[in-house]
């Protein structure tokens, strides 16, 4: 029999349980018996759901309660040393104060998993980190599905990723020294896994797809070297598994590794399975990742299965079959999106498939491998007529949109003018102060803002209603910010659900879910929206509310838009359409909203793109394409401003260093950027390759409730005007303000602008800005960022 499985399935639950259990044991509302009771319950339904599919195992270890990587170094007895734990007696209280920070210690970095909107916990190792002895939940786990009578396969993030993704503080410290005691404390988890009675268990090994120097490629013999080479009584099976890109390693390479098989992302590089089919050492199962695990769309199983026949003539029973990488990504289940309160454009429903839905097509491909074609016809023919009706589907290709695409030229891609020439333009219509402060856009979204929303969605809130609600927030956040005395205002986004499914809702060729959320950290969740036809704007979506802003105040209130590249990024976006000729569909979406925002009087619009970076290929053979199309876009939406409107963009999350030159080339006039966890460093790239228009470094961390003093943020201001000429500096936070609450971002904002003035006047006075006073031991704040720390509390 086919082995069907999965590499993990999402824990968040089919109606965010697991969301709702965390922020309730957050706030005292219950106990962590109570959250440890819910979290057992969603561990036994994804089990049961995956026996019922006809899966060979249960996939364990891919739950966590708050992320599997954080598990990984709590099972390994690798936590960061600074919180003075002990992985062996690991409680909730500190295994949370890990993610969110606590009194004593912010929290442990998070960051981007590969090319998607998940974060994980970075670990920190330093040279004391020894990994003997860690926390025993996975063996419970185990036990746990044991008893169920399932038959678990634990997923564990390999030794080399483990690593990779690790990151360590202490100056000349080299963590790849760690590789022989990380190999032990593997093989010892292994080892105890096998007493278990454990037969597979798969190593998660997204890093053998990246360009990894030589250091790095060298070390994966010794990363694997304590493992028994024989599957046996001290180890279980293993099965290495690699996704959303292709293998970076030679076949001969791999098969020197004590493992027992090797698992493909066949949606992603479908191609590299000819190079394998050969070269599979004899014994290995090969797992072919053929569903899309990072996608909504139902799977095309008569493809599918013209390439699994011939591997399963040649391979027979070592060949496995599996969604490409975990379904962590997509939604849990479709059956949410039927009746009452469901979004979903029914012509769409029938294209789609989340990971239940998934889990079926794994069975049905299973089945028509064993059995013949003859014992699924059914579901081959609905999955068939599926298809056929998304593909004819006249709504999907817009030939108005197509042409306007086409039509396209260089010119509408760039501003007229030259960046000196627009803002000199814009000086003179805005008469801004030197170092004029701002934010990013968004402020604290109240209990009360989202269950006004929720009762008009209901049905219980009159669509007017709501929306005067809205206008009254927007005209409260302007008051505000005239108060504190900031000198560029936003309207607040208090009407946004989020950045992109608010736009996604305006926008022809997109389609909702009332329910498909996908947890992007913690119990953070996202509901991206669909992109299943040609894209275009029927009318304005932000200019009322613009309009609606810039009328209460005299100062300047910035148009807030998402860009392209973020809307393509943070959406499910079609897979029958290369993603460049979305994104330009998109830019032109955003080009019109700009041309009105500008013909209503507005002044300054801001495009974010806070994922330009995390669309950025894994290969870097594939970024100078990505990149180019990726700035096309950009420049498509925000060509149509004139010299005098002046364009912001945001960036945030990133590694910018790397893609500067692109950045540049985007030519916002001004960027805002995240830069204040890092102690301005990042600034360092931005001072160094001469960047050429206005940059507003964050100088205060919007994930953490703390408060930064005046003096905190004049240090890293002082900091900043040593790499950017101080008439090009803005002051403003790292990000906006929608997970923070009222008392601490009024805070901060005072003091923010106070170091403004203190700066601006000795700037006035002295025709300069002095640089910071040396501290003795200067704080690394890059060392320990925080997250989401008591976000969601
Ligand atoms: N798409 C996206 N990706 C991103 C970011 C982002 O802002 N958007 N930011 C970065 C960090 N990631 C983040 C991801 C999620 C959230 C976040 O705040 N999520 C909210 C949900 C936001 C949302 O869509 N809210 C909706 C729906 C809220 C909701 O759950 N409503 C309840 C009922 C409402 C109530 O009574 O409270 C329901 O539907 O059941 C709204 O405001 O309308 C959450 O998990 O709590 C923040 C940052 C990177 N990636
Ligand atoms: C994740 S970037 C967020 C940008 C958006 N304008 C906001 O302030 O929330
Ligand atoms: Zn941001």
């Amino acid at each position: 029999m086919t082995t069907t499985h999965i590499l993990g399935y999402p824990r968040i639950g089919p109606q965010r349980e697991l969301k709702f259990a965390l922020e309730n044991f957050w706030q005292g509302k219950s106990s962590a018996s109570e959250l440890q009771a819910t979290a057992a319950q969603l561990r036994a339904a994804n089990w049961a759901k995956q026996r019922d599919a006809g899966l060979r195992f249960a996939a364990v270890g891919d739950f966590a309660l708050y992320d599997h990587l954080l598990d990984t170094a709590a099972l390994l007895g690798a936590l960061p040393a600074r919180f003075g734990f002990d992985a062996r007696t690991l409680g909730l209280e500190q295994y949370f104060a890990l993610a969110r920070g606590n009194a004593a210690q912010p929290a442990m970095e998070m960051t981007k998993w590969f090319d998607t909107n998940y974060h994980y916990l970075v670990p920190e190792l330093d040279s004391a980190s020894t990994f003997d002895g860690g926390f025993d939940a996975l063996f419970d786990r185990v036990r746990e599905a044991q008893e169920a009578g399932h038959a678990p396969k634990p997923v564990l993030i390999g030794p080399l990723t483990f690593l990779w993704l690790s990151k360590s503080h202490q100056p000349g410290f080299d963590r790849l020294s760690l590789a022989p005691a990380l190999s032990r404390a593997y093989a010892r988890v292994l080892a105890r896994l096998a007493e278990l009675g454990v037969e597979w268990v798969q190593l998660d090994e997204p890093a053998l797809t990246l360009d990894l120097d030589t250091s790095w490629r060298d070390l994966l013999p010794t990363l694997y070297a304590a493992l028994p080479a024989q599957a046996g009584a001290l180890r279980p099976k293993l099965l290495l598994s690699t996704y959303f890109e292709s293998i970076s390693f030679a076949p001969a390479t791999l098969a020197g590794l004590p493992v027992d098989g090797v698992h493909f992302d066949l949606v992603r590089a479908p191609q590299q399975i000819d190079l394998w089919r050969e070269a599979l050492p004899p014994q290995w199962v090969l797992s072919a990742g053929i569903i899309d695990g990072r996608n909504v769309w139902r799977s095309d199983l008569a493809a599918a299965l013209r390439v699994l026949r011939p591997l399963h003539a040649a391979l027979g029973e070592r060949l496995w079959i599996a969604p490409s990488c975990s379904l962590l990504h997509v939604p849990v289940s479709l059956a949410a999106e039927h009746g009452a309160g469901a979004r979903l454009n029914p012509e769409v429903r029938p294209w789609l498939a989340f990971a239940e839905e998934k889990l079926e097509e794994l069975r049905v491909l299973a089945t028509a491998l064993d059995q013949g074609e003859d014992a699924v016809r059914d579901a081959l023919r609905a999955n068939a007529e599926a298809l056929a009706s998304r593909r004819n589907c006249p709504r999907v290709t817009l030939p108005q949109v197509r042409r306007r695409v086409e039509a396209l030229s260089e010119a509408d891609a760039r501003r007229s003018a030259p960046y000196a020439q627009r803002i000199a333009a814009q000086h003179a219509r805005l008469n801004l102060p030197p170092l004029p402060t701002t934010t990013i856009g968004s402020f604290p979204q109240t209990a009360e803002i989202r269950a006004a929303r929720a009762a008009w969605r209901r049905g219980e809130l009159r669509h007017t209603d709501y929306l005067q609600k809205m206008r009254e927030e927007i005209a409260a956040v302007i008051r505000k910010q005239e108060d504190i005395d900031l000198d560029v205002l936003v309207h607040g986004e208090a009407e946004r659900n989020d950045m992109v499914e608010f736009f996604g809702e305006q926008l022809w060729g997109y389609t909702f879910s009332a329910g498909g959320w996908v947890q992007s950290y913690g119990s953070r969740c996202v509901k991206p929206p669909i992109i299943w036809g040609d894209v275009w704007r029927p009318e304005p979506m932000t200019v009322d509310t613009a309009r609606h802003a810039q009328a209460l105040t005299p100062r300047p209130v910035k148009g807030m838009l998402t860009g392209p590249i973020t809307l393509l990024q943070w959406s499910f976006v079609r897979d029958d359409l290369p993603r460049d000729q979305v994104a330009l569909q998109l830019a032109l979406a955003v080009r019109d909203e700009v041309s009105d925002l500008q013909n209503a009087g507005i002044a300054i619009i801001q495009i974010d793109e806070p994922a330009f970076r995390e669309g950025l290929p894994l290969k870097r053979d594939n970024w100078p394409q990505y990149l180019s199309w990726a700035v096309r876009a950009f420049g498509v939406s925000a060509g149509v401003a004139r010299d005098d409107t002046q364009i912001h963009t945001h960036m945030c999350y990133s590694e910018f260093n790397d893609i500067l030159p692109s950045i540049a080339a985007m030519d916002a006039d001004v960027i805002t950027i995240e830069t204040s966890r890092s102690n301005m460093e990042l600034l360092d790239g931005f001072g160094a390759f001469a960047y050429p228009n206005d940059i507003g470094p964050g100088v205060y961390d919007i994930h953490s409730p703390r408060v930064p003093s005046a003096a905190d943020m004049a240090r890293l201001l002082r900091r900043a005007a040593q790499l950017i000429a101080p008439e090009r500096l803005w002051v403003n936070p790292d990000c906006g303000l929608k997970t923070r609450a009222w008392p601490e971002t009024e805070a901060a904002l005072r003091h923010m602008v106070q170091a403004a003035r203190d700066l601006r006047h000795e700037l006035q006075t002295h025709g300069r800005i002095a640089p910071p006073p040396a501290v003795a031991a200067e704080v690394p704040v890059s060392a320990h960022s925080t997250c989401c720390a008591h976000d969601c509390a």
